[in-house]
């Protein structure tokens, strides 16, 4: 029998507000000079305890016991909707939960049953430019495995950068670049925790290959093929859209969509030994002329990810009952 567990005030961390994010402090570092309190090296990453006490709280509320955990992109929250049996954890209840502050991103653990297979479901997630440090956007993946969870699919919004991608396609992801990693700003960084994985994880096969053809085969099966591509997404920290400079940049080094989320959740998962599906709707072309006028927006980002939420719901349906055979 789990711990009971604690009081939401004795566990909670203090969060932003939903809406109203934490703004990131400035703080004097030892030499004097400046930093980010998300880069302070203090603020450890939770313990395996901390972890538990989450989990606990959902496993004693819940009557599933899923073994695979789904994460919603923006505006991709209804994948979730039409879970029978379906039980719902708002993240200000959760011991240690942070809370989302996007608008898309509702901000629930959601348990049900998808197509008869037990889910545990993140109607919203969390970015580093909300002000959270990467181990805490990736946080509810811990929890997740300490559910029991074993496979994960992870969503996402992206924009499209290669150029026979259009809006509304789906990007099985191959493989990822990890743009804050190159600057030393991984979920990992800090004391590892062997409860959960090693020092030193591999990343080569982050995308199961497995999962990826079961998918193409779904794909055919749903007679979608056109719009569905396999490619690489690149994360950059945001919230402001890429310039074109930038987009012209990423495209060189061989990304084919970009976002903001998803590797760090990926890296979390892989190091727990979690095997992982993931895929990018594009909701908007990347703008890759500098005589374009046209901008990115979070709208048509959200109104994209809405219009084509009966297919990326039967896709992901279809791709739970896979996994759990
Ligand atoms: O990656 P998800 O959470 O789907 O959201 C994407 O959409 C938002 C920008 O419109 C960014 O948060 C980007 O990462
Ligand atoms: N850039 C970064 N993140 C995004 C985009 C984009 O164009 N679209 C959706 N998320």
């Amino acid at each position: 029998m789990a711990a009971e567990p604690a009081s939401d005030l004795e566990f909670r961390a203090a969060e932003p507000e939903k809406g109203s994010p934490r703004p990131l402090r400035a703080l004097a570092s030892g030499g004097g000079s400046m930093c980010l309190e998300h880069t302070l090296p203090g603020e450890a990453a939770f313990d395996y305890n901390t972890i538990s006490i989450s989990a606990n709280y959902l496993l004693e509320r819940t009557k599933h016991r899923p073994a695979i955990g789904i994460v919603c992109g923006s505006g991709l929250g209804s994948l979730v909707d039409h879970l029978k049996e379906r039980e719902a954890f708002p993240y200000e209840k959760i011991p240690n939960f942070p809370v989302s502050t996007v608008a898309g991103h509702d901000g629930q653990v959601v348990f049900g049953l998808l197509n008869g297979v037990p889910v545990m479901c993140m109607k919203g997630r969390f970015h580093s430019y909300e002000g959270y440090p990467l181990w805490k956007t990736a946080m509810p993946i811990r929890v997740m495995k300490l559910v029991g969870v074993n496979s994960v699919i992870v969503t996402n919004a992206a924009g499209g950068i290669n150029d026979k991608y259009h809006v509304g396609d789906v990007m099985l992801i191959k493989d990822h670049i990890n743009i804050p990693g190159f600057a030393g700003n991984s979920p990992l960084v800090g004391k590892n925790d062997e409860n959960f994985g090693p020092r030193f994880p591999g990343m080569s096969n982050a995308y199961d290959k497995q999962l990826r053809q079961e998918a193409k085969s779904v794909v055919k099966e749903m007679g979608i093929e056109e719009s569905v591509h396999e490619g690489v997404y690149v994360m950059l920290g945001g919230p402001s859209y890429e310039t074109v400079a930038e987009l012209r940049l990423l495209r060189l080094l061989g990304a084919d969509a970009v976002g903001m989320s998803t590797v760090a959740e990926v890296v979390v998962a892989r190091h727990c030994g979690m095997r992982v599906f993931a895929f990018s709707l594009v909701t908007n072309k990347c703008i890759m002329e500098w005589d374009s006028d046209e901008e990115a927006n979070h709208e048509e980002v959200i109104a994209a990810a809405n219009a084509r939420k009966h297919h990326l719901q039967e896709l992901v349906g279809r791709m739970a009952a896979r996994m759990a055979q």
